[in-house]
């Protein structure tokens, strides 16, 4: 039940506001503190707080995400995969543990239930390695590398032909890795996806076909994530949605390739 509320609008740092300063990130954690000890502070919160009051969701993801953003604000630089793991936990796993809950988990399910949150988390890892690997040249134009340094290292490559936007042989290496690392983690998420309750099977299915199809338009674009935006057509989104229908009805276990 909700307890009280006030006004909208605190969180907005300016309307050019491109990062969140400290300052914004502090007040946020704690809002976050707040709403979830029964008392938010506007009509978002408040909905949150009946979210939390509704559904068994812990707090933890929530800071997290938020550290993730502040770690955002201080970094640019992804020293290794181990670094970047954290970055993607914090931004994108976080999500993953906090839908769970609420989508539920199917009674007729056997998993334990960390198992299936293991496969959430590998969602979003997917989900955001992805939106990495779409968004390389677009991010460069901030001034920001969310690629593993040593790894670029390893193919000769550096921050400069991150920037110099030329798709070499090397990249089109380098880009195959990073590709076969998301796919392995939509691959893990696919077990967790079909034990979820019955309604949520069919929407998580969905993201979890139609996002993977992003990182064969990359390839289809012959590596360059440079100077193109990886895109999936409408047409294509529309006809994935029978088969994620299908993905959600049939059982785990069940041959699908
Ligand atoms: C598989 C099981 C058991 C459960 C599913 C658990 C879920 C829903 C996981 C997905 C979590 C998720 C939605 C993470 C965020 C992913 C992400 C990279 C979002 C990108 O956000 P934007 O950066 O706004 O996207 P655009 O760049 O496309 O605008």
């Amino acid at each position: 039940m909700v307890i009280w509320c006030r006004r909208t609008d605190e969180l907005v740092d300016g309307p050019n506001a491109t990062h969140m300063s400290a300052t914004v990130l502090d007040r946020w954690e704690e809002r976050l503190e707040d709403l979830f000890n029964g008392r938010p502070f506007d009509m978002l919160d408040a909905a949150l707080t009946d979210t939390v009051q509704k559904f068994p969701l812990d707090i933890k993801p929530f800071r997290d995400m938020i550290e993730g953003m502040r770690m955002d604000t201080k970094k640019s630089r992804y020293e290794n995969y181990q670094e970047l793991y954290l970055y993607c936990y914090y931004v994108a796993g976080t999500v993953a543990l906090m839908t769970v809950p609420v989508m539920g988990i199917s009674p007729e399910s056997s998993s334990h239930a960390s198992s299936i949150y293991n496969s959430a988390l590998s969602l979003g890892i997917g989900n955001q390695l992805t939106n990495i690997l779409r968004d390389v040249g677009e991010d460069a134009l901030r001034g920001r590398v969310y690629l593993p340094q040593d790894e670029l290292a390893q193919y000769g490559l550096c921050d400069d032909d991150v920037y110099s936007r030329r798709v070499t042989d090397n990249w089109r290496e380098f880009m195959k890795g990073q590709i076969n690392r998301a796919r392995f983690y939509f691959n893990q998420a696919e077990e967790g996806a079909s034990k979820l309750d019955k309604d949520s099977r069919w929407p998580v299915w969905s993201s979890l076909l139609l996002y993977r199809t992003i990182l064969d338009a990359i390839e289809e674009n012959d590596y360059d994530n440079l100077t193109k935006r990886a895109y999936v057509g409408r047409t294509k989104k529309l006809l994935m949605l029978p088969l994620s229908y299908t993905r959600s009805v049939s059982m785990p276990g069940f041959a699908f390739h």
